[in-house]
């Protein structure tokens, strides 16, 4: 067993004053876009590393411990926000014809292109066009009140993410790896990416860091082992979280459901991960100070 699994599994119960103390900070801070306090990138260099899984479920994370939370779906070319909120099919509505009402679901207010278009209309467009919807998908919709509102990134460093990540009025970036080297060489660009806008980079989450047999306990390193460590490292960027390969996390996105319903060891890990981000938003942890994890058999 890893210490840290055992750590987490204990604190799945939302310790009402970390949170707290840091939801009070990031409230008092002034609304960046119109009455969201905060906008966090969720980036990965590489596709398929599991980025808008580990989106979707810090958002479920962050609702569930009283986080007022959005979750903006920018991955114009393949938004799987619809499916992993259990939403496919559905469409945001317009009262007024201009502007649109986003959908709710496990206490998430959610926003995707998935919910405007078929998916094989946007895939067509062209950089600057895909730009520019996704500006019009973000000031034309209805937020409300929110504590944080989330972006999920497509993945790459090209124009979209760089447009948008001058365009908006972003507080920082989350960074989503394997620890496999080609994915790898990827984040460490979208951390120079961000880093030539100056936007803070909050913190890595190694995704996919290992694989634990539920039958034998074997542990296996799929993708390597703690590259996302050394990178982080190398960078000075905060490792919010490693999250093992599991197929839990494959099987509750696939049904669109919160893994709070199910792996409480899983769920604990992102709560864990989202508590850490909130701190760091809120200006309670400090934004380079890496969270010490230590893999260590027992
Ligand atoms: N920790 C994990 N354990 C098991 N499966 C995972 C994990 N993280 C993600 N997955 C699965 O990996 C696949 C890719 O995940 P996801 O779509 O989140 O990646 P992505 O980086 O957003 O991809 P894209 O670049 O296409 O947007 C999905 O089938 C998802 O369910």
């Amino acid at each position: 067993m890893f210490n840290w699994l055992k750590k987490s599994a204990v604190t799945q119960t939302p310790q009402a004053e970390p949170w707290q103390n840091a939801l009070l900070a990031i409230r008092q801070q002034a609304p960046v876009f119109k009455a969201i306090h905060t906008v966090i990138l969720v980036a990965s260099g590489k596709g398929g590393v599991g980025k808008s899984t580990t989106a979707a479920n810090l958002a479920m994370a962050m609702a569930n411990a009283g986080v007022r939370t959005g979750l903006l779906d920018a991955d114009i070319y393949g938004p799987s926000l619809p499916t992993l909120f259990g939403l496919t099919g559905q469409k945001v509505s317009s009262p007024d014809n201009k502007l649109m009402q986003p959908l709710q679901q496990h206490g998430v207010t959610l926003q995707s292109i998935g919910f405007l278009v078929d998916p094989e209309v946007a895939s067509v467009w062209r950089g600057p066009m895909a730009s520019q919807a996704l500006l019009q998908l973000i000031n034309e919709t209805i937020w409300p009140e929110l504590d944080v509102l989330l972006i999920d990134l497509p993945p790459g460093t090209g124009d979209i993410q760089l447009t948008l990540s001058q365009k908006l009025p972003v507080t920082g970036a989350v960074v989503v790896t394997t620890p496999q080297d080609l994915a790898l060489a990827d984040a460490q660009k979208a951390i120079s990416m961000f880093r030539q806008v100056s936007i803070p980079v909050l913190g890595l989450v190694e995704n996919m860091s290992f694989y634990l047999c539920p039958s034998c306990g074997a542990h296996d390193d799929v993708f390597g082992s703690a590259g996302g460590l050394r990178l982080a490292e190398r960078h000075q960027v905060p490792v919010l979280g490693q999250l093992p390969l599991q197929g839990s996390i494959r099987q509750q996105s696939d049904l669109g459901v919160a893994l709070t319903q199910g792996d409480a060891a899983m769920a604990a890990l992102y709560h864990d991960i989202s508590l850490s981000l909130l701190q760091r938003v809120s200006g309670e942890l400090p934004e380079y100070a890496s969270v010490e994890i230590k893999i260590t058999d027992d």
